[in-house]
Parts: structure tokens; sequence; C-alpha cells
């Protein structure tokens, strides 16, 4: 299997989750943080933690014994399902209509057929994200090596490449605006990512100063903020 890893927008989309034990509740709380429209659960019976959810408004269960594929035609047509029930044919009829009707499909047992799978991620203060993929050979090993990176990167990436990621962030919407080569921003960005002075004042997290000097380097590349 060959997968294009990519990180995946699903903000304002509306996701349907069809089967809702481990794996399904699972999916829900991934979905929860990142902003959909609408997060419809599917499935013939609900666990505590998703009544909870739907008692406060953050999703929608439907309470359904499904018998094929065909529930799809019931609900507005979501961005994407995914298939989570422990009926492997079910999940399968569900993923190929999914595909027929232009939606993006996946299911929790089934990454050849699926249009993407989940890597183990290693979140860093929500700035940085490293994903690890086995491309479904080994979910285990996935699990593990990223325990294994996790300890290891945490004291590779330091608290003030975190905070060069979020300077970095505001100097190139700076530059955006006021350089306009894209190949003296290029430049740009990369004399303050590499800047002593920038790194000593992240460090002592001296956060505007940083700002401060990075905004004095622009006009060596062509642009300048008054
Ligand atoms: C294809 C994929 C589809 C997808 O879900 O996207 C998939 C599929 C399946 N997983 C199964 C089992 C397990 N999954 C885990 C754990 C994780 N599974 C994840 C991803 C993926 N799992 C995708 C491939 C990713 C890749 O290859 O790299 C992780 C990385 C991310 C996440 O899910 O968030 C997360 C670790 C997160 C973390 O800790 O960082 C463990 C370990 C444990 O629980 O301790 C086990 C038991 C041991 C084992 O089987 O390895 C089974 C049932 C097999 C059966 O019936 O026996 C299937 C179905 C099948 O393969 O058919
Ligand atoms: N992606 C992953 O990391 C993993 C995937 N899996 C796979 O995910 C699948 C689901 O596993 P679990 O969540 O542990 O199973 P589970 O038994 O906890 O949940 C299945 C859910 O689907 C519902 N369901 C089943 N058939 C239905 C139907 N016809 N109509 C309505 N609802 C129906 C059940 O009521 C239950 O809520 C399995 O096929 C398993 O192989 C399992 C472990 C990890």
């Amino acid at each position: 299997m060959i997968n294009l890893i990519v990180d995946l927008n699903i903000q304002g989309k509306s996701v349907l989750v069809i089967g809702a034990g481990v794996e399904g509740t699972r999916k829900v709380k991934a979905l929860l943080g990142q902003g959909c429209k609408s997060i419809t659960v599917v499935s013939n019976r609900f666990n505590r933690s998703l009544l909870n959810l739907a008692r406060d408004g953050s999703i929608k269960l439907v309470k359904r014994s499904i018998k094929d594929p065909s529930i799809l035609d019931e609900f507005e047509k979501p961005f994407l399902v995914m298939a989570a029930t422990n009926d492997k044919a079910l999940n399968r009829g569900i993923v190929e209509r999914a595909k027929s009707m232009g939606i993006l499909a996946y299911a929790a047992d089934d990454p050849a057929i699926s249009d993407f799978i989940h890597p183990a991620v290693i979140n860093i203060h929500d700035t940085l994200f490293i994903a690890i993929s086995t491309r479904g050979s080994s979910p285990a090993m996935a699990r593990m090596l990223r325990i294994k990176a996790e300890r290891v990167l945490k004291r590779l990436i330091r608290e003030e490449d975190i905070e060069m990621i979020r300077l970095a962030d505001y100097a190139r919407s700076i530059a955006m605006k006021h350089i306009s080569d894209i190949h003296a921003r290029k430049d740009y960005i990369y004399s303050v990512i590499r800047d002593r002075e920038i790194v000593d004042m992240l460090k002592g997290k001296r956060l505007e100063e940083a700002r401060a000097r990075a905004l004095a380097l622009l006009s060596s590349y062509g642009g300048s903020v008054r």
C-alpha cells in the first residue's frame, strides 16, 4: 500500500461516524477538536461518554440498527464517512457506497479500501505534530515507536523551537505583506530562525523583544513596517 501523508483539514465539514463502540468513540473524540460543522454518530447503541457529548450538543446521535449501506441516503451528504462497526462486510459496503457518492471514506478495519489511515501522532504543545505510520502493517509498532520517539524528540525539540514556530508564523505573515519577492521572503524567514539573538531571546522567554528583532530584520530584505 502506498499513501500520501497529508494533514487533513476538516474544519467546517460534516462527518458521519457509523458504529459507536471502542473505535467509533475514539474516532469521535479525535474529531471533537477539529472544528467540524457537525459530527453525527449512527449506531444501535451508545456508551455513556457519547451520550454525555450529545447532551452538551457536541455531537448528534441517531439510534439505528443498520441493515445495509443505503443508510447513507438518509443523511445530508457529509464530507467524510467513518465506518467503525464490528461488521467487516457492512463497513466495506458503507465505504464503497460513500466513495461512489463522492464522499471521503474510512473503515476502522480496512486500510486497503480506506481513503486514509490514522498515524500515531506526537503532539508537542499543540504546535508541532509528528506522524508515525506503518501504513497499516503494524499499528502496535506505530504506537511503540511513537512512545520511543516521544522520549527522544521531547529532549531534541526544545521550548525555544516551539516558540520559534510561533514567531516564524508571525514573521512570515508580515513578510507576505511587506516583501514582494518570494526569494527575499524565504531568505528573511531563514534569517529570523537562524538569528542567535532571537534564539537567546526565546530561550529567555523575551517574546516581545524577539518579535521586535524579527520586525527590524525585515528592512534588510526590502521590507519595513513602521
Ligand atoms: C490501518 C489502521 C487504520 C486506522 O485506524 O486508521 C489501523 C487498523 C487496525 N488497528 C488494529 C489494532 C490496533 N490498533 C492499535 C493502535 C493504533 N492504531 C492506529 C492506527 C491504525 N490502526 C491504522 C494503521 C496505522 C499504522 O499502520 O501505522 C494508531 C497508530 C493511531 C490511531 O488509531 O489513533 C493507534 C496507536 C496510537 C498511539 O498510541 O499513538 C493497537 C495497539 C494498542 O491498542 O495497544 C492495536 C492492537 C495491536 C495491533 O493489531 O497492532 C486493528 C485490529 C486488528 C485485529 O482485529 O486484530 C486494525 C484493523 C486492521 O488492521 O484490519
Ligand atoms: N483502527 C484501529 O486502531 C482499530 C480498529 N479495530 C477494528 O474496528 C472495528 C470496531 O471495533 P470496536 O470498536 O472495538 O468494536 P465494538 O464492538 O466496540 O463496536 C462496534 C459498534 O458498532 C455497532 N454496530 C455493529 N453493527 C451494527 C449495525 N448493524 N447497526 C448499528 N450499529 C452496529 C455496535 O453496536 C457497536 O457499538 C473492528 O472491526 C476492529 O477490527 C479494532 C481495534 C483498533
